[in-house]
């Protein structure tokens, strides 16, 4: 069963995480991005759906034309896990390398 991560996990995990906000409320991390038009942001939502479903770890998001809004938690944890971590460094990965 995953844990969510504790508070001294959670400072270390956040720390290579810049671009993300931590949502005290949610135990999540937040992050919007906003790209050119709407087909780069959908372009950017379907790679991250095929990790996600890999992964079987989703996130909570909306897209509104080029903007798209993302929260990571895990819910079967109840909060912020590594999974969450590990999903957030990929979607990283993704907007740097477009
Ligand atoms: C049965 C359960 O829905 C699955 O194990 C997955 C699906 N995707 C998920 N995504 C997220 N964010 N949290 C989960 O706990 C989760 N569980």
């Amino acid at each position: 069963m995953i844990e969510a991560l504790n508070e001294v996990e959670r400072a270390e995990a956040l720390d290579g995480l810049d671009e993300w906000d931590y949502d005290e409320a949610r135990d999540a991390i937040t992050r919007t991005i906003v790209f050119a038009d709407f087909v780069e942001a959908f372009g950017f939502m379907t790679q991250v759906a095929l990790i996600a479903e890999r992964a079987n770890h989703h996130p909570e998001w909306k897209n509104i034309w080029n903007r798209v809004e993302i929260l990571l938690t895990t819910h079967d944890a109840g909060g912020l896990s590594p999974r969450d971590i590990e999903l957030a460094e990929a979607i990283d990965a993704i907007v740097d390398d477009d």
